[in-house]
């Protein structure tokens, strides 16, 4: 953060600091993963954000389309010669998924990097499904960044369905070549990242023909454009999508091949090979690897639904205690809004979402790279698991992220409708992330797949993975004895998972018993699906938020665990008043206790409220990855309001020009 000298922190948000009874520092390392992280990334911090070529003299949002776009490829190299000089150094290739360079990218980038895709899909996919030989061909480069690559899979016609993608990929064997081709309109790549004017390569999945046969989608690296006059190479026809709701400098791009060839070699051969003679061949003992990616993106996609949610909490818990707003009692000056309950429903969800999200986050990720150690040895058992695990988690974070961000902006008033608030732009881009690396619906049917298999072996007694462990006391059907402790409430919350499980599965035997055929019995009992997969998840993350809270806590100050413990309580009890119809159902919960719960609730609001600031204080955002004028460390809102209003083009002449061209004459009867 950029603490700046004390005497110019505004008056309200210094008593706040005050008031905060717990070491904000542990905080921060429980959140960063441990106090060697918190180092790493501060370390990383400080060697990116020294450079100066971060900093816009224009508002970024001020500038015209191609204006942005050229600035953020300007932004990019610089930010690219940073990583591979100077961040590549600190941590090896295991930078490239840290928050340190996380972070200092949204320092660099109010909007998206061009290059984003290159770092987050191009390099990951060459990683994950090429053989060694090829890696070693290929990553070197993309490192040192002599190729730019982009991710192609969806098209015009088909993004959440991958088997329905039309691009051919046919092998000649006479010369040894795929030829690529795109046989309609709506097999157009369209929507990858980097894709429209950066990238000269690009990573498309195709359908794979030879011999005649189809083998289904597969990756292939493609160069797309001459490295030398970045020309796009004939028969390849790529372009802008055109403006997007958000992610308008990420480059978004269309892409086409009319009998475009490339060489055997740029097949991603990992999990699949074809011979020189055209033979195919199956490596990968699972159907689904070719999918490793996005799975891949998917777990990283839940600690960046946190780390934006933390920045919007930070912005609109800070605001909230320099703004001071009516005047409740008469006589009396005006409250900070911080101390309206109905402003702390709003923003202490935030901050204990974001933790839970966080700490879910890196328990997932650990998950992930247990099943990946796990298929090193060619045991690929645990990935229908994580497949499920990632799908809802991924569902679920994004959307809250994405609702809760809005409701900062809401509590924020007029002033979080200012782009130089940047919720606005946060919201956008966060929202985004409910549709790509696959729709929140089509996620969750994904897990709701696994659920009505774990709940029919729960039935029959057998053994169940973790994750859904808790089907097996609920298959014995008795309602579950509501009981407000937080394991009480856990319990609860798989009570209404099991049973929402257990209505779907009977609800598909009742359909498929009178007739009904098993893929329409499922169409119709889709609507149910989703909210049980929505609600396996939901516990999930109240059982690894709760879990995680409690182990890292052990070894912390008592104060610290008495504030990490309010959050995820409130968390908890959120949750469980979000959800009275489902507890009354599936619970023993009654009009009594809902209203012991509701006055927890409040108590719990009353609690967290002197350690809000110190709170958002302990995500540790510096200033430059914040970009906001009301969520700035020192609290200068409005005088951060006025300077960036002053900077506005429209703030550059007294009069513009239009006056004389057209409301003068208008004025005087002559337009
Ligand atoms: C400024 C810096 C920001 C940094 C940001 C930080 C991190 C992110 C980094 C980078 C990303 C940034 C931006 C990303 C931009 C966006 C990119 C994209 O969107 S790329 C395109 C992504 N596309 C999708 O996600 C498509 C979604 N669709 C699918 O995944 C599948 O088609 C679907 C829906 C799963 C269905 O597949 P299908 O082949 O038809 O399968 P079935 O439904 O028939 O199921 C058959 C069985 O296979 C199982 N299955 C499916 N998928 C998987 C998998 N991935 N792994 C394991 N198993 C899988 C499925 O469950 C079925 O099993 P059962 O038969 O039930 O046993
Ligand atoms: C900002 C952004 C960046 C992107 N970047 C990339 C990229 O770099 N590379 C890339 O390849 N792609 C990218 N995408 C594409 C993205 O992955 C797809 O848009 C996403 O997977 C959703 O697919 P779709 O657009 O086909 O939506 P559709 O599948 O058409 O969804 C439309 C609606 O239909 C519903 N629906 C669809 N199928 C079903 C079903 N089986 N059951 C129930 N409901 C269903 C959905 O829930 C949704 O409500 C990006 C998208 C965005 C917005």
């Amino acid at each position: 953060m950029t603490k700046g000298t004390q005497a110019d922190v505004n008056p309200d948000l210094k008593k706040e600091r005050l008031k905060c009874n717990f070491n904000i520092q542990e905080v921060t390392f429980i959140i960063d993963g441990g106090k060697d992280k918190t180092l790493q990334r501060k370390k990383i911090e400080d060697v990116a954000l020294n450079i100066a070529a971060s900093i816009d003299e224009v508002p970024e949002e001020c500038l015209n389309l191609k204006e942005r776009y050229d600035n953020a490829v300007r932004k990019s190299c610089v930010y690219s010669n940073i990583v591979k000089n100077e961040l590549l150094e600190i941590t090896g290739l295991e930078a490239l998924g840290s928050p340190g360079l996380r972070r200092t990218a949204d320092a660099f980038f109010k909007d998206v990097s061009p290059f984003m895709l290159h770092l987050g899909m191009f390099v990951p996919t060459i990683i994950g499904q090429c053989t060694p030989e090829q890696q070693a061909h290929w990553l070197p480069k993309a490192l040192e960044m002599q190729i730019i690559g982009a991710y192609a899979q969806t098209e015009l016609g088909h993004g959440t369905f991958i088997r329905g993608l039309e691009t051919t990929a046919t092998y000649d064997p006479a010369t040894e070549e795929f030829v690529l081709h795109s046989p309609t309109l709506t097999s157009t790549k369209w929507w990858a990242g980097g894709l429209g004017n950066t990238a000269n390569h690009c990573i498309v999945v195709a359908q794979l023909y030879t011999k005649g046969q189809c083998h289904g989608t597969h990756p292939f690296i493609v160069p797309i454009r001459d490295l030398d006059t970045h020309e796009p190479f004939p028969g390849v026809k790529v372009g802008d999508v055109g403006i997007r709701m958000g992610f308008n400098t990420a480059d978004n791009g269309f892409l086409r091949f009319n009998q475009y060839r490339i060489p055997r070699e740029n097949m991603m051969m990992k999990n699949a090979k074809v011979m020189k003679d055209g033979t195919y061949v199956k490596v990968a003992r699972h159907e689904k690897l070719t999918y490793g990616t996005m799975v891949f993106v998917r777990v990283t996609l839940v600690m960046e639904a946190a780390f934006n949610l933390a920045k919007a909490a930070t912005i609109a818990v800070r605001y909230s205690a320099v703004r001071r707003q009516s005047q409740p009692k008469p006589g009396e000056p005006e409250p900070q809004i911080l101390d309206y309950p109905t402003q702390q429903h709003k923003l202490f969800i935030c901050i204990a979402t974001a933790h839970a999200l966080q700490l879910t986050g890196l328990w997932l990720w650990r998950t992930f790279e247990a099943v990946l150690a796990d298929m090193r040895k060619g045991d690929t058992d645990s990935l229908p698991e994580l497949h499920a695990l990632s799908s809802c988690l991924k569902a679920v974070s994004t959307s809250d992220s994405a609702a809760l961000i809005e409701q900062c902006r809401f509590a924020c008033g007029g002033h979080g409708y200012m782009l130089s608030s940047n919720l606005p732009l946060l919201y956008s881009f966060v929202t985004a992330t409910r549709t790509y690396e696959g729709d929140y619906t089509v996620l969750l049917l994904q897990t709701a797949r696994f659920l009505v298999k774990a709940w029919e072996q729960a039935e029959s007694g057998k053994v169940l993975t973790p994750t859904v462990a808790y089907l097996a006391c609920a298959a014995a059907k008795e309602k579950v004895v509501w009981s407000d402790s937080v394991d009480g409430m856990i319990r609860s919350f798989q009570a209404v998972a099991a049973g929402k499980i257990a209505a779907c599965a009977e609800n598909i035997k009742r359909l498929t018993k009178t007739g009904t055929s098993l893929e329409d019995a499922w169409q119709l009992s889709t609507v149910r699906l989703v909210a049980a997969s929505e609600a396996h998840c939901r516990a999930m993350i109240c059982q690894a938020y709760w879990h995680e809270v409690t182990r890292l806590t052990a070894s912390c100050s008592a104060s610290v665990k008495i504030v990490m413990e309010q959050l995820a309580t409130l968390y908890l009890v959120y949750w469980a008043l979000e959800t009275t119809g489902d507890l009354l159902r599936y619970s023993t919960i009654c009009e009594s206790e809902l209203n012991k719960l509701q006055l927890k609730y409040e108590e719990l609001l009353a609690l967290i409220r002197p350690n809000a600031v110190g709170l958002v204080d302990a995500f540790d955002f510096r200033d430059e990855i914040l970009h906001s004028t009301l969520g700035a460390y020192d609290g200068r809102v409005y005088e951060r309001l006025m300077e960036e209003a002053l900077k506005s083009p429209l703030n550059e002449t007294s009069v513009q020009s239009s006056f004389h061209k057209y409301i003068r004459p208008l004025a005087k009867g002559k337009l």
